[in-house]
């Protein structure tokens, strides 16, 4: 599943997986944990090479039970940290960078490999990671409709309400995360998009169940 910011990957495979007695990876949250790596260590987000040393062997643990998410920097749970403004606003710098991506896709197939089935999100699954998946799906919605329930979502969890910013921070990584040249965000050529602009998330979930058990013959 790879669609940009705001479209209900995470939600909505969650859901799915669980609805698929399956595994889960949120491949975003891979990136974030290397992003605050980098962060920490006060490496200049120009300095590509100093980028990749900072993630090198990345000490990064990542659940993939659908009902409760983990994910630990050096043992330290930094699932919370790594939603804030700070790491929100470096990640599309960090994910650019080449050493950062191989390291990281090589711990995403081997995870997929070792599960019986897993649902799989970000941006780059269907073209690069997993590019024989059994079904791949590109979700997509409209900057506003993604902004608006990115800061819904910042409201809920005590982030502040700003409407102008989040979309703002959403035309810009849309932009970074597709021009970039390694692994940019497309959809692949066999996915099934999904716009989520006018549907719920259980319309959604119904939708990308259909698609799966079509594209995949995965019995229920
Ligand atoms: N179809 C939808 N309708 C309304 N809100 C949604 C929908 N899908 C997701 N959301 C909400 O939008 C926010 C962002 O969803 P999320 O799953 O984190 O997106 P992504 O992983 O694509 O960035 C969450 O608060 C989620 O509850
Ligand atoms: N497979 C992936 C997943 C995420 N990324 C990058 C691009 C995104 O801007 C960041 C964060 O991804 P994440 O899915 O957590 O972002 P959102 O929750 O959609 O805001 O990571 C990537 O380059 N490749």
């Amino acid at each position: 599943m790879d669609g940009p910011s705001g479209t209900g990957k995470s939600s909505v495979s969650r859901k799915l997986a669980t609805r698929l007695n399956a595994s889960y990876l949120d491949t975003g949250a891979m990136y974030r944990v290397a992003t605050l790596q980098v962060l920490r260590a006060g490496v200049d987000l120009d300095d590509a090479e100093a980028i990749a040393a900072a993630v090198a062997d990345l000490p990064l643990t990542i659940g993939t039970d659908p009902s409760g998410e983990v994910v630990l920097l050096n043992g330290e749970d930094v699932s919370s940290e790594i939603r804030g403004g700070d790491v929100t606003k470096a990640v599309s710098a960090v994910s650019a960078v080449g050493p950062v991506r191989e390291q990281l896709v090589a711990l995403q197939r081997e995870l997929a490999a070792s599960a019986e089935r897993i649902v799989v999100e970000g941006r780059d699954i269907g073209t690069v990671v997993l590019t024989n998946a059994d079904a791949k799906i590109y979700l997509t919605a409209s900057a506003e409709a993604r902004a608006q329930r990115r800061n819904e979502q910042n409201i809920a969890e005590g982030r502040g309400d700003d409407y102008e910013a989040v979309l703002a921070d959403v035309e810009r990584r849309d932009n970074l995360d597709s021009t970039r040249k390694v692994s940019p965000l497309r959809p692949a050529e066999d996915s099934v998009t999904v716009d989520t602009s006018e549907l719920g998330i259980d319309q959604v979930i119904d939708r990308l169940y259909e698609i799966v058990f079509e594209q995949a013959r995965v019995s229920p």
